[in-house]
C-alpha cells in the first residue's frame, strides 16, 4: 500500500541527516517540506521564535499538544536542560510511530515523553501519571478548535502557575479566533502575538505567547 507523507518525511531524515544530530533533522524535515511535500510541521521560521521563547522560558517542565510528526518536539527537547520534564501528546497511532522515530533518530527519546492519547483525557490525568504540578511552558499545535477548551483544562486542574507561559501556533492561518479572543481579553493572561507566515510559504500566520499572570 502507498506511504503516507509521515512515513516519507521519516525516510528522508534516515536518508539525510545525521543519527544523533537533532539541527540536521530539523534540516532533513525543512528541505524535505520546501523541496518535495508541504507538511504541517511548525517550519524554520516560526521555528526559530518558538527557539527563542523556550530559550528565553529555559522550562523545567513543557508540555506539547500536537506531536505530528515530531519536528517541533525535536526543535524544543534540543534546546532544554538535563532533568527537565517533557511530554508530547498525539493521539494518531501512525503519527506517534513516525515521530518516536524521528525523535529516537535525533538523539532526544530520554528528554521527550510522548503521550499517545487525546490532549482532553490526558490533561486532567497528568499529575497523577507524571507527578508534575505546574508546567512552566506549553506548545499549541494540535487541532485548532481544541485550543480554547484545552487552555480551560490546564486552568481547572491547577497546571498552571504565574509566569506559566503558553505558545500556539497558527493563530492567523489556519486560526484559533476563540482561543485569541480568550487569551487578549481575561485579565489572567498577558498576551503577545509574532508575525511570521505559514510554514514553507508567504502566507501570513503567527503564534501568540500568553504569559498567565495567576
Ligand atoms: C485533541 C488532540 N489530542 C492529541 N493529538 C491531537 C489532538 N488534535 C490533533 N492532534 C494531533 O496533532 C496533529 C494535528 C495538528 C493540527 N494542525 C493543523 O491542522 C495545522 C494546519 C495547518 C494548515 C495551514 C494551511 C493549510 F492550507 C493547511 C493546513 C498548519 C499548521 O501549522 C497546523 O498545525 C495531528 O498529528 C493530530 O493527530
Ligand atoms: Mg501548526
Amino acid at each position: 500500500t502507498r506511504s503516507t507523507r509521515p512515513q516519507r518525511m521519516l525516510k528522508a531524515v534516515q536518508k539525510n541527516a545525521i543519527r544523533g544530530n537533532p539541527e540536521s533533522v530539523i534540516s532533513a524535515i525543512d528541505y524535505f517540506c520546501k523541496h518535495s511535500e508541504w507538511a504541517m510541521n511548525v517550519g524554520d521560521e516560526k521555528g526559530c521564535i518558538l527557539d527563542s521563547v523556550v530559550t528565553e522560558v529555559d522550562p523545567s517542565t513543557v508540555l506539547e499538544l500536537g506531536t505530528y510528526c515530531g519536528y517541533s518536539t525535536v526543535r524544543i527537547a534540543r534546546l532544554l536542560s538535563p532533568g527537565t520534564k517533557f511530554i508530547t501528546v498525539e493521539f494518531n497511532p501512525a503519527s506517534a510511530e513516525v515521530a518516536r522515530k524521528i525523535i529516537a533518530y535525533a538523539g532526544l527519546q530520554d528528554k521527550v515523553t510522548l503521550v499517545e492519547g487525546a490532549s482532553g483525557d490526558l490533561i486532567p490525568q497528568i499529575k497523577k501519571l507524571y507527578g508534575i504540578t505546574t508546567f512552566d511552558f506549553i506548545f499549541l499545535d494540535h487541532w485548532k478548535d481544541r485550543y480554547l477548551p484545552d487552555i480551560k483544562l490546564f486552568e481547572e486542574y491547577g497546571l498552571l502557575r504565574k509566569g506559566s507561559v503558553l505558545l500556539a501556533d497558527n493563530v492567523i492561518c489556519p486560526g484559533t479566533p476563540e482561543y485569541l479572543e480568550y487569551v487578549r481579553n481575561s485579565p489572567r493572561y498577558e498576551s503577545r502575538y509574532y508575525p511570521s507566515h505559514l510554514e514553507y510559504t508567504k502566507v501570513e500566520d503567527g503564534l501568540e505567547k500568553s504569559l498567565f499572570l495567576g
